[in-house]
């Protein structure tokens, strides 16, 4: 058996004499030496993930085509694979040019995926010709899928013609029977009728009952580029009822792929084990949510650009005062602003939080417990600004959620809080996680939960947290020489004290947070340069 190298997000937990050799965070060795271990390793199981494939032609601008669906799949949760009928040139400005795969090509695509592979849902978007189209149904039938969803790709936005007339009589006969649902937009569903105007509501309501006499079982006419509309509004015929999905038209330039990514993400909730109905529901305010994050990001020159499918393009555009990863020294002097305490003495949170940078703290963490969400998040918005351009990272005690809305650094979780592996899943692998632990094996939890900082304490008694048990400097050492983790003392710590902490000169023994030593007290700043000074004393003394 020897060595496997695994990803712990794959494999139960691991005891932590199994971490030999850690290479970094995230990642570990793994020797299968002893029958706990192998037995551990028994217990590994595999999880079969929702699964779609398409069969669409690749845009190189990335907007659309096969680039769009694995980037909605992705953003949907659903593993997505991909057949290429054809490779486009083409851009925000228009398509400059189309090379077609060979027929043979694509059976041999369609055949290595679907004879491994076992998934849900087949997609199409542009498929550019006759053959094609039946070597894709000469598949369909061999190998079953759940469900096929068929994007009648035809004509770009900008004009160019993907797929021409040619087609539509095979796409008609042959792959619309066997299509669970089909997605034209109103040009689309005018060709596919001959030529009949689609212009107006009424229009895409009949146009949706003639396309389900070809034989699909559902049609979903898009709307997107219905003109003189306020709304953007889709029309489904399921053979019996009508049904609209209306939503506010977003008023962008970046709509370049949305066909491609409704009919991927509709695909994606049908693996996920949605009915059509509600798969269109999800898969439209998908579109819409993508739409109104992007609205003002520009790619590209065209007239037509794409938008961010994983919506978090925004949150790196480069500025004065961009964010740098967490490093172990930003403990050494933790600041912990407490709402009850600045309530006491008059202050706002940013005059808090102002003072203790002024006074030279390394890193501040919001505590609020008595606030409304709403006026917790508007002031922490608020400290980030103040911090951002200091480079002074800021946590939010407890709430995750906040701290995703005000764009913190991370967060500090206690024990009773959800799990640092759950807090990593939600806030990503950049932002800061700080758990408290009293003891080693708590810190060694952390740690695999993929932590980057242990609060230890309490050290000595205080009043912010009542029924806290004390650890003392025998419970910090302790946790100090296990915790693979940087490690910063809290707990009644202030100026008589600071220096029985930081000389007691453990491993990983970073820095102190201080709460009322320093905002329970006239002047902040001035506490916090006192406090640093101490600090620095005593680590002088340990060199
Ligand atoms: N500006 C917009 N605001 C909100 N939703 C929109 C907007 N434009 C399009 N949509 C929605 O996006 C989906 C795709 O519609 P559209 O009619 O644009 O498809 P399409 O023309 O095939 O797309 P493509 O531009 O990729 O060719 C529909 O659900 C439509 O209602
Ligand atoms: C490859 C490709 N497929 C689909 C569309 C429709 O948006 C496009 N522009 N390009
Ligand atoms: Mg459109």
């Amino acid at each position: 058996m020897g060595f496997h190298v695994c990803s712990q997000t794959l494999y139960s937990a691991p005891t932590h004499h199994q971490f030999i050799n850690s290479i970094s965070r995230g990642f570990h060795r793994i020797k299968v030496s002893s029958p706990r271990a192998m037995q551990q390793q028994e217990e590994v199981h595999t999880v079969r993930v929702p699964h779609v494939l398409t069969v669409a032609g690749s845009d190189s601008g990335a907007g659309a085509g096969i680039q769009a669906d694995l980037k909605a799949c992705s953003a949907r949760g659903v593993y997505c694979s991909t057949v290429i009928t054809a490779v486009t040139a083409q851009n925000t400005v228009g398509v400059q040019g189309v090379d077609i795969v060979t027929e043979d090509f694509v059976r041999e695509q369609l055949k290595s995926v679907l004879s491994d592979m076992r998934l849900d849902v087949v997609k199409t978007g542009m498929l550019p010709s006759p053959g094609i189209i039946k070597v894709l149904c000469q598949s369909l039938k061999e190998f079953q899928v759940r469900a096929l969803v068929v994007d009648p790709v035809m004509v770009s936005t900008s004009g160019d013609v993907l797929a021409g007339p040619l087609i539509l009589a095979t796409l008609r006969e042959e792959l619309f029977p066997l299509a669970d649902i089909v997605t034209p937009n109103v040009r689309e569903a005018s060709a596919l009728l001959g030529g009949i105007p689609v212009e107006t509501v009424a229009d895409m309501r009949s146009a949706a009952k003639s396309i389900h006499d070809i034989g699909p079982r559902n049609v979903l006419v898009k709307g997107g580029d219905l003109p003189a509309s306020s709304d953007a509004i889709d029309v489904l015929f399921d053979g019996k009822d009508f049904y609209e999905f209306r939503s506010a038209r977003i008023k962008t330039v970046n709509t370049h792929g949305t066909g491609c990514t409704l009919a991927s993400s509709i695909a994606a909730e049908l693996a996920k084990g949605s009915s059509v109905l509600s798969a269109i529901k999800i898969a439209k305010r998908y579109v819409e949510s993508v739409l109104g994050y992007s609205k003002d990001i520009r790619i590209g020159e065209g007239q037509q650009g794409p938008f961010d499918h994983s919506m978090k393009l925004k949150n790196n555009t480069p500025n004065l005062c961009a964010r740098r990863p967490f490093d172990p020294s930003d403990l050494l002097l933790y600041a912990v602003t407490d709402s009850r305490m600045n309530k006491k003495w008059g202050r706002s949170m940013s005059d808090a939080v102002k003072a203790a940078i002024e006074g030279g703290a390394t890193i501040i963490q919001l505590r609020e417990k008595d606030s409304d969400t709403g006026d917790f998040l508007k002031a922490a918005k608020t400290c980030v600004e103040i911090c951002r351009p200091h480079g002074i990272p800021l946590l939010i005690n407890d709430r995750i959620d906040v701290a995703l809305a005000c764009d913190a650094d991370g967060v500090h979780i206690g024990q009773s809080d959800m799990p640092a592996q759950t807090a990593r899943a939600i806030l990503g692998p950049e932002k800061i996680i700080g758990v408290s632990c009293k003891t080693p094996e708590q810190a060694e939890k952390a740690w695999i939960g993929g932590a980057d900082y242990i609060g230890c304490g309490g050290v000595y008694p205080t009043n912010t947290k009542e029924n806290n048990v004390t650890v003392g400097l025998e419970g910090l050492r302790r946790v100090c020489l296990e915790s693979k983790l940087p490690v910063v003392a809290i707990g009644g710590i202030g100026s008589s004290n600071v220096k029985h902490v930081m000389e007691l000169g453990v491993p990983n023994l970073r820095g102190v947070a201080v709460v009322s030593a320093l905002f329970d007290r006239e002047s902040v700043s001035g506490e916090t340069r006192n406090l640093m000074t101490l600090i620095k004393d005593s680590t002088k003394v340990l060199k």
